[in-house]
């Protein structure tokens, strides 16, 4: 390995152009080796003024280039298998951007493919648990100070959706977030859920299931609730409240700057994203590129993203008429023993 830790990234979008400015700018001991994109014009523009990178309209084409250490997957979720795949191929470390394979049949592969070479290369960006509010949560919980944790109670809320957002992507691409953050919150797999939705908002696109409410009954008994609202037109809100037997806390409410002028007082809220988890997202891939350089493997794996990818395919057979589904994990590989791994 280099001095600086060479990284491969796939898809130079609205994700993979930030993923790319946080190598280059934010980040230390990485540097942005290649970088691949179908559009080879939005991988340069997101590549403009950074030296020795390669361009290329192949993904793979990427892994095999010049000084690739480590791959940063950041297309969109249906290419993720083929690319983690051609990663472990390559024994080279990935953080994936969520989810890690929308089918779960594809991501039982990505898991089994992992667990056959017998060590963690996959590390998925589930970066709420980077969040310093979600960290101090989970240590709250963790310390047992409001006893056993009964219920979450969830929102999620996207002041739009993109052009090509659908009603199931809801579920596997936003409430994927609330997934996962309920299974590493709590230490436990979910296994039940039920969508519901109310008539949806005028301000949705024609035809999307725009907002929905879906509840998730745990392994142990808690009840955990979501309202997934992607177009909610007002900002970006994302709160949780773990309510346990001797008291509950809540994060998500004071983002923003407190603004008093005009003799009034308001406070701003997020509009996306990249302005409300920006330094999750910096920590997320620090620690990546940290424990990367040592060999290692911290952060939410293969066995998350496939538990992820089951629960919310359980969710859009609910949300499409199935009512309550239960959840049908395969058999949890040795390699995955440790919770949240
Ligand atoms: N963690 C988060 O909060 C967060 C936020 C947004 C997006 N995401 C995830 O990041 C990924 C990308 O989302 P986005 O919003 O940047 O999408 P996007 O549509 O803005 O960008 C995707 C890019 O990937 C390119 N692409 C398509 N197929 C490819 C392939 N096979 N190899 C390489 N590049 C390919 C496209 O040309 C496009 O430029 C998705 O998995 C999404 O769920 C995560
Ligand atoms: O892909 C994005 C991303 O994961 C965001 O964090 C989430 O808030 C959006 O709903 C989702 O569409």
């Amino acid at each position: 390995m280099g001095d600086l830790l060479g990284v491969a990234v796939l898809g130079a979008g609205h994700m993979g152009a930030d993923h790319i400015r946080r190598l280059d700018q934010v980040v230390s001991g990485a540097r942005v080796a290649a970088v691949a994109d179908p559009d080879t014009a939005r991988a340069r523009e997101a590549v403009a003024g950074i030296e020795g990178v390669t361009v290329h309209a192949d993904a793979l084409a990427a892994l095999d280039a010049p000084g690739v250490e480590a791959v940063l997957i950041a297309s969109p979720g249906p290419a993720h298998e083929e690319a983690l795949l051609a990663a472990f191929a390559r024994r080279l470390p990935v953080l994936c951007e969520k989810p890690m394979v929308p089918d779960p049949a594809g991501a039982l592969r990505v898991v089994e493919a992992e667990a056959g070479l017998g060590r963690r290369l996959a590390q998925i960006g589930f970066m709420r648990r980077y969040d310093a509010e979600y960290r101090r949560l989970k240590s709250l919980l963790d310390a047992g100070e409001l006893g056993r944790p009964l219920m979450l109670h969830c929102t999620h809320r996207n002041v739009s959706s993109p052009p090509h957002f659908t009603s199931a992507m809801l579920i596997d691409s936003s409430v994927s977030h609330e997934i996962d953050a309920a299974r590493w919150l709590l230490g436990q797999e979910l296994a039940a859920v039920t969508v519901l939705r109310p008539a949806p908002s005028s301000g949705a696109p024609e035809g999307l299931w725009d907002p929905q409410f879906v509840v998730f009954e745990t392994e142990r008994g808690a009840l955990v609730d979501v309202e997934v609202f992607v177009n909610c037109g007002f900002g970006y809100q994302v709160r949780c409240e773990a309510v346990g037997e001797r008291g509950s806390a809540r994060i998500g409410e004071e983002h923003g700057m407190s603004v008093t002028a005009r003799g009034g007082a308001r406070l701003e809220v997020p509009q996306d994203y990249l302005d409300r988890f920006a330094d999750a997202y910096d920590r997320e891939v620090q620690t990546w590129v940290d424990a990367t350089r040592r060999g290692q493997v911290t952060g939410p794996g293969a066995w998350d993203g496939y538990a992820a990818s089951v629960v919310a395919e359980a969710g859009v057979r609910s949300l499409n008429g199935a009512g309550r589904v239960a959840v049908d994990l395969a058999p949890r590989p040795e390699l995955y023993a440790r919770t949240g791994h």
